[in-house]
C-alpha cells in the first residue's frame, strides 16, 4: 500500500485532533493487545481442551467492549468527561476480560498475571492515585470471585489451595502497582504545578520588562522596540508615521501642593484618559517622569495633529480626585513631528523634543508641530 493511502487510513482511524489521536492510539494499542490475547486464548483452549464456545463468547465480549470504547472516543462523545480517554473504564473492562480468561485457560492461568500488570500500567500516565487504588481493589475483587467460583466448580483444575496462593500473589502485586501509579500521579501533578508557576513567573517578568509599574503603559524599553519596528515597517511599506512627546505642565507644582501620592494619581489618570483619547493603533508610553511618548503608526501629519489636539483637549477637561484637596486640573504640552525618511529615530525624537520646548515656551497647554515644508 502506498504511503499516502496508509496516511489517509491512519487519519480516518485516528482523526485530526492531536489530543484525540493520542487517546485513540492508546486505545488501538489496547485493542491490538486484546486481539492478540484472543488468539492466545483460542490456542490455549486447543491445548487444554476448554470450551470453544466460551472462548468465542470471550472474544465477542473483549472485541465488542473495546470497539465501544473506541467509538465513544472517536465520536467525541467521551469529551464530556474529565478524562476523555476513559482510562479507568478501559482498564476496568480489560481487567474483567483478564479475569474471564483466567477462568478458561485452566493450567495455563499463570500467564494471566503479567497481563494484569500490563493492563494496570496503561493507567500509569493518566490515573490519579485514588483511581489506581480503586482499580487494584476492583481487580482483587473480580479475580477473587473468579478464583472462588472456579475452585468450587472445577476443583481438580483450580485446586482451592492453589487459588489461595494465586490470590495472595495478586494481593501483593496489585497494591504495589497501584502505589507506583500513585507516585507517578503525584510527580505529574507537581510537574504540572511547576509548569503553571513558571508560566506565571514568565508572564510577570514580561510585564515587568515591558510595562511601567505606575501607569501600566508600555515602558521606555518597550516603546523603543515598538518604534524600531515601526521604522522598519515604514521603510518596507513606504508609509509615514509620527511621534509626539507629551509632557504634563507644571507637574512639580502638583507634587508640591498635593503631595507625591496625588502626583502619582494624576499620572495614572493621565495614562488612562490618554489611552482612551487615542486610536487603538496608537501607542502611548511612559518615557520617564512626567514625560510620555505617542507613536502614531501609519499616520500622516494632518490626522496626527487632529489626534494630538483631541488628546490635549480631553486632558484639559480631566479632573483628578485629590481627596480633601479637591479635584486637580491638568494640561499637557505636546511636540509632534512626522518621521522623515532617511532620518534616525534619535533625530525625530530630538525634533519632537524641540517642538515640546517651543510649546512650553509659548505658554503650555498646546500642540506644536513642524512648520509645513
Ligand atoms: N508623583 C510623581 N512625580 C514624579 C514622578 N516622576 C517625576 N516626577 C516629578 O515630576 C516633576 C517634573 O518637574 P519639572 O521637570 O520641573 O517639570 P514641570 O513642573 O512639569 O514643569 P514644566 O514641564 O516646565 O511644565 C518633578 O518634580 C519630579 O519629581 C513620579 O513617578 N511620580
Amino acid at each position: 500500500m502506498a504511503m499516502s493511502q496508509l496516511r489517509r487510513l491512519g487519519k480516518l482511524w485516528l482523526g485530526d485532533d492531536p489530543a484525540q489521536r493520542l487517546r485513540l492510539r492508546q486505545t488501538s494499542l489496547a485493542m491490538a493487545l486484546l486481539a492478540f490475547s484472543a488468539v492466545l486464548l483460542h490456542h490455549a483452549i486447543g491445548l487444554t481442551g476448554g470450551s470453544r464456545a466460551l472462548a468465542w463468547l470471550w472474544t465477542a465480549y473483549a472485541v465488542g467492549g473495546m470497539a465501544a470504547v473506541y467509538a465513544a472516543i472517536r465520536s467525541g462523545w467521551s469529551l464530556r468527561f474529565r478524562d476523555p480517554s476513559l482510562t479507568s473504564l478501559q482498564i476496568g473492562f480489560a481487567l474483567s476480560a483478564a479475569a474471564l480468561a483466567y477462568a478458561q485457560v485452566g493450567p495455563l492461568r499463570g500467564g494471566v498475571f503479567p497481563v494484569v500488570t500490563l493492563i494496570l500500567m496503561f493507567g500509569m500516565f493518566q490515573l490519579r492515585a485514588r483511581s489506581a487504588y480503586g482499580l487494584a481493589l476492583f481487580a482483587l475483587v473480580v479475580f477473587g470471585a473468579v478464583m472462588a467460583t472456579m475452585a468450587r466448580l472445577q476443583p481438580a483444575v483450580y485446586p482451592p489451595a492453589f487459588e489461595v496462593i494465586h490470590f495472595l500473589v495478586l494481593a501483593c502485586m496489585l497494591p504495589a502497582v497501584a502505589m507506583l501509579t500513585a507516585r507517578l500521579s503525584r510527580i505529574r501533578h507537581r510537574l504540572a504545578q511547576q509548569r503553571e508557576e513558571l508560566a506565571r513567573a514568565l508572564a510577570q517578568l514580561q510585564a515587568i520588562a515591558t510595562r511601567d509599574e505606575l501607569t501600566g503603559l508600555p515602558n521606555r524599553r518597550q516603546m523603543q522596540a515598538l518604534m524600531d519596528q515601526e521604522l522598519l515597517r515604514s521603510l518596507r511599506h513606504h508609509h509615514d508615521f509620527c511621534i509626539a512627546v507629551v509632557d504634563l505642565d507644571h507637574f512639580k507644582r502638583i507634587n508640591d501642593q498635593h503631595g507625591h501620592a496625588a502626583g502619582d494619581a494624576v499620572l495614572r489618570a493621565f495614562a488612562q484618559a490618554g489611552q482612551a483619547a487615542l486610536r487603538a493603533t496608537d501607542v502611548l508610553a511612559r518615557w520617564g517622569g512626567e514625560e510620555f511618548l505617542v507613536l502614531l503608526p501609519d499616520t500622516a501629519m494632518p490626522p496626527a495633529v487632529a489626534g494630538m489636539e483631541r488628546l490635549r483637549q480631553q486632558i484639559a477637561a480631566l479632573r483628578v480626585d485629590a481627596g480633601e484637596g479637591g479635584a486637580i486640573a491638568i494640561t499637557v504640552s505636546i511636540g509632534l513631528t512626522g518621521h522623515n525618511r532617511g532620518d534616525t529615530l534619535t533625530q525625530t525624537l530630538e525634533r519632537a523634543d524641540r517642538l515640546l520646548y517651543d510649546a512650553k515656551a509659548a505658554g503650555r497647554n498646546r500642540v506644536r508641530t513642524d512648520p509645513p515644508s
